[in-house]
């Protein structure tokens, strides 16, 4: 789908998409027709619960492995007979990143510089302009093996990011850093993103996805089983309410008096509705409230939040992704 952009040039197209994605090992089909469509300069969430085929898709797109079936096209490029193309425009990171553990920091960039073929008076600069940026001057001249999670975590992004990816894949990210870490990540990505850089990110924290992504797309035994922002994602699914609450308990009765489907909460005088939180039930609710005279002295409209939707797609019997990372 083009993306429309606000300073009259001609929209563009979107930097991955994907029809029909197909991968099987040995008898067991991983996925099973997977379409994808993102926008530049947007970040995209890929959920799911382990073993769902997240990584496997990141895979195909980088070019890592091959798809058994379908096709899709990265920064324009075709990955089945365009892979230089694609390999030239990426960049990724995670469960199967560049980092060695047993040169430093520094090293390991400008060996990330040589293969980018950048000449010596660049490559250095661009590597101590990334240090900076990502907080490891101080650790450069240190082995990696002594770094923090979170250190790793950053130097990976520093590396990719030496060639000037347009596009970067972030496998898990943050999967195993401390909240404050993970504040870190998410902060970089923000700034990425800010940059123009397409963001293709699996992750196991359905918060992360709230937070960081435009587009979520929940993975579920082969296929995308639901797509969209946090936002629609979690009007797909019941649970969502608007609640009145009064102080003038005479307001109160006869509010739930005339309601229908109501529940009421006579400790707290509180009512609740079941809404899917839409502007068009919002102004119903407010209209009537208005034609009967009454005011309510509190309006608040819950919708579920993606546990509730990822339980709701793949089965409520399942722990969530970040439960069963602990486990
Ligand atoms: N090389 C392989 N050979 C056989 N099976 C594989 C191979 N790679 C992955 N699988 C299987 O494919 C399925 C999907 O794996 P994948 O790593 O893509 O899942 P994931 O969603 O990234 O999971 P996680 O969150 O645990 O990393 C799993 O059942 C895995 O065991």
């Amino acid at each position: 789908m083009p993306t429309s952009t606000n300073d009259g040039r001609r929209p563009s197209s979107p930097a991955i998409s994907a029809v029909g994605l197909r991968k099987a090992y040995g008898d067991k089909t991983v996925l099973d027709g997977i379409d994808l469509c993102i926008p530049e300069g947007s970040v995209f969430a890929l959920l799911g619960p382990n073993g769902a085929g997240k990584t496997t898709v990141v895979k195909i797109l980088s070019t890592l492995i091959g798809a058994d079936g379908g096709q899709a096209e990265v920064a324009g490029h075709n990955i089945a007979t365009e892979p230089d193309g694609v390999r030239a425009a990426i960049g990724v990171t995670g469960q199967f990143s560049a980092v060695d553990g047993l040169i430093t920091g520094e090293e390991n960039m400008r060996l990330m510089a040589d293969l980018n073929h950048l000449s010596k008076r660049k490559g250095k600069q661009v590597v101590a302009e990334l240090l900076e940026r990502f907080d490891l001057v101080e650790a450069a001249g240190k082995p990696v093996q002594s770094y923090s999670g979170g250190m790793k975590r950053r130097l990976d992004i520093a590396m990719t990011l030496v060639g000037g990816p347009r596009i970067i894949f972030l496998d898990e990210p943050t999967t195993g850093l401390d909240p404050r870490s993970r504040h870190n990540m998410w902060q970089i990505i923000r700034e990425l993103v800010s940059d123009g850089v397409t963001v293709f990110l699996t992750t196991q924290y359905l918060e992360e996805a709230d937070e960081l992504a435009d587009r979520i797309a929940v993975l579920h035994e082969g296929t995308i089983a639901a797509e969209g922002s946090a936002d629609e994602l979690k009007r797909t699914i019941p649970g969502g309410h608007i609640r009145l609450r009064f102080t003038d308990p005479s307001a109160y009765h006869s509010a739930a008096t005339a309601l229908r489907e109501v529940q009421r909460d006579d400790e707290v005088l509180a009512l609740q509705l079941p809404s899917g939180g839409s502007q068009r039930e919002l102004r119903s609710v407010l209209d009537w409230l208005d034609a009967a005279g009454i005011e309510a002295d509190e309006l608040t409209v819950h919708t579920p939040d993606l546990d509730d939707v990822f339980f709701a797609l793949t089965g409520n019997n399942a722990a969530t992704p970040a439960e069963e990372a602990a486990r």
